[in-house]
């Protein structure tokens, strides 16, 4: 499969800033979502260690992200009202509303699947691009691009895959099914994520409200 243009000039360092602000801006809005979706799973997660684990992911989808994207947003010189002014894109608000819907309805097994992609698509996509860059690159994404290919995320991406096997062994064949269409549906809209933001995505009602 291509690498979407959003990765490739992600990798490059060539990403325009209007749609790197863009992504950095909508992303802050879904991991408030993301956040809620993992803290239903861990009050349904069977497993002690498990409730740990994903309250611990749920905290530092809010914390460490945040601190990372306060740190842009200062870079960019963007106020809380210019914040406010930029509409939720339509892709954000499906994502996180695929999320919530699916912590609200969905098995516990259902909802580790729909979970899964967000932490696995974005550490194998974050070594894929670290392996790209050189010392000689100056690349002002550099920061974003570590968060998510460290080893120690790779230790988190691990214990998710694991959590995610054992709920599918527990599983009957129907819920093995639906965790794998909630799976392939959050892998899509995690691709929707960057292409909504290389488009700098708005709604088509605009213009007729
Ligand atoms: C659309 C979107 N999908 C996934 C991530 C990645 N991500 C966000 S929080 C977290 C784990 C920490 O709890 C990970 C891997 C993102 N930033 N934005």
């Amino acid at each position: 499969m291509s690498v979407h243009p959003f990765n490739e000039e992600l990798a490059t360092g060539t990403l325009s800033r209007e749609r790197f602000q863009f992504y950095l801006v909508q992303d802050a809005r879904y991991l408030v979502g993301f956040g809620r979706a993992l803290a239903a799973a861990a009050a349904k997660a069977p497993e002690v260690d498990d409730v740990a684990f994903l309250a611990g992911a749920a905290r530092d989808a809010i914390v460490i992200e945040r601190e990372m994207h306060e740190s842009y947003f200062k870079w960019f010189r963007l106020s809380e009202t210019d914040l406010a002014d930029i509409e939720t894109s339509p892709t954000c608000v499906a994502y996180s509303s695929f999320l919530l819907a699916t912590a609200h309805t969905g098995s516990y097994g259902e909802l580790l699947a729909a979970l899964l992609p967000c932490f696995w698509v974005y550490q194998s996509v974050g070594a894929g691009i670290l392996a790209r860059q050189s010392p000689e690159t100056d690349n002002p994404y550099r920061p974003w691009i570590d968060t998510y290919a460290g080893d120690e995320f790779e230790a988190t991406v691990r214990k998710g895959r694991d959590a995610l096997d054992r709920a599918a062994d527990a599983a009957g064949e129907a819920t093995r099914e639906k965790m794998l269409a909630a799976f392939t549906r959050a892998c899509e809209y995690e691709w929707m994520f960057w292409d909504s933001a290389y488009r700098q995505e708005g709604w088509p009602t605009a213009a007729v409200r």
